[in-house]
């Protein structure tokens, strides 16, 4: 079965009881068991619930992996991973991730013992020189949020088993329809799904999916025992929005295409991140593992124009934290979703205080353009 056919026709696409096309809402924390002590298919809703296994069942499926997890966000299915390691074990990860994982892994795994050295994802040398006896797994985004760089996950991928060291992949931004980590060698992959697998900013929702079957039997014992998993509700909407994922991708890439183009033309536009760019440092290596380059574009206006006030003008596009909904949504990280990161650290990583986040929606890409031209028009 091809992607696009996958999307709507995978996970129990039709219900085995009733035939439904559309999975039925399980709304059951507990199921009626036959016999006592037997092994029964559904026993409670936290440890397995139908509607929430066709969901785990169509991303394991789409990640090409063995089992997939869903959780009650992003940031419980990063944990939830983490959590398959102990104190003492040392982690290599990238040097620009979310805020709220830079958060997760200083403020909190940080209290338990666990070790970090953070690197440059797009150097290999310092990937693999920052591999130590005790390090277990190396932990990254491609492409990272905010600044959208470009690792080799085939590439990091061959030096971590080189050492016996496991590499788990956020793809958050690239979506399993750009990009498929585990194909790569990668062994993990982990989702925000609150992003462009809900698609439609209605939902908080957090995807693991694995190719090992080892792992696969630590992360079901953990995701029931630490407990934070996605309802019956929130699995029926991931999976609906899933279905269109293809559908909303192209037109997504296809506007960020056209805001880029014009962004380039602009005399108030600075810097541009978009690995869709032929002189963007990642360019190359996107173009090797990804279909497409996505619609997440940062960018910095020139100096001395005021970011806040640009920000503030917008009528159509949304200022709001989060990405990959079918509305354009734009962001300052530096205030909004990596406010987390102290100052020193964020500007160390590139992150400007300036740096501006949009996240291309699948609105008429003129109607995108003429409100980011009349909020550039503000700064004159
Ligand atoms: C790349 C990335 N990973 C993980 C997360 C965490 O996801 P959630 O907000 O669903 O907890 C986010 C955003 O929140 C993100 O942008
Ligand atoms: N205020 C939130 C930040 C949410 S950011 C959401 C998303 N990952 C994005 O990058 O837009 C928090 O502190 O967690």
């Amino acid at each position: 079965m091809k992607f696009n056919t996958q999307l709507i026709h995978g996970g129990n696409s039709e219900d085995q009881t009733t035939g439904a096309v559309s999975t039925p809402i399980y709304r059951s924390s507990t199921f009626h068991q036959h016999q006592l002590g037997g092994q029964p298919k559904w026993e409670y809703s936290r440890t397995g619930n139908p509607t929430r296994a066709s969901l785990e069942k169509l991303i394991a499926e789409l990640e090409h992996g063995v089992a997939g997890f869903a959780f009650s966000s992003g940031s419980a299915a990063i944990h939830a991973v983490f959590s398959l390691y102990s104190q003492g074990d040392h982690f290599v990860v990238g040097s620009d991730v979310y805020g709220g994982t830079f958060r997760l892994i200083n403020k909190v795994l940080k209290r338990f013992g666990f070790e970090f050295t953070v690197v440059d994802m797009q150097d290999l040398n310092a990937v693999e020189n920052a591999i130590q006896d005790n390090t277990v797994a190396v932990y990254f985004e491609t492409p990272t949020n905010p600044l959208l760089q470009i690792a080799d996950i085939e590439a990091i991928a061959k030096i971590a088993k080189r050492h016996g060291v496991r590499t788990i992949v956020d793809n958050t931004f690239a979506t399993p329809y750009n990009q498929q980590p585990l194909t790569l060698g990668a062994d993990i992959v982990v989702h925000s799904a609150t992003k462009y697998l809900g698609g439609h900013s209605d939902v908080v929702a957090g995807l693991a999916v694995t190719t090992d079957q080892q792992i696969a039997e630590q992360l079901a014992f953990l995701q029931n025992s630490i407990g934070s998993t996605l309802g019956p509700d929130d699995s029926w909407l991931l999976q609906r929005g899933i279905k269109t994922l293809g559908a909303r991708m192209r037109v997504h890439q296809e506007n960020a295409t056209a805001v880029v183009k014009f962004l380039q033309h602009d005399p108030r536009i600075g810097k541009i991140y978009y690995p869709g760019l032929t002189d963007f440092p990642g360019h190359s290596i996107a173009a090797k593992q990804m279909k497409n380059f996505g619609a997440m574009i940062s960018f910095e206006l020139k100096a001395g124009l005021d970011a806040k006030k640009f920000v503030e003008s917008l009528q159509l596009i949304d200022l709001a934290e989060s990405l990959g909904g079918i509305e354009s949504l734009i962001e300052v990280p530096a205030v909004m979703t990596h406010g987390s990161i102290p100052r020193e650290i964020r500007l160390k990583n590139g992150i400007k205080d300036e740096l501006i986040r949009l996240s291309v929606g699948i609105e008429d890409p003129e109607d995108i353009i003429a409100d980011l031209k009349q909020a550039l028009a503000q700064l004159d």
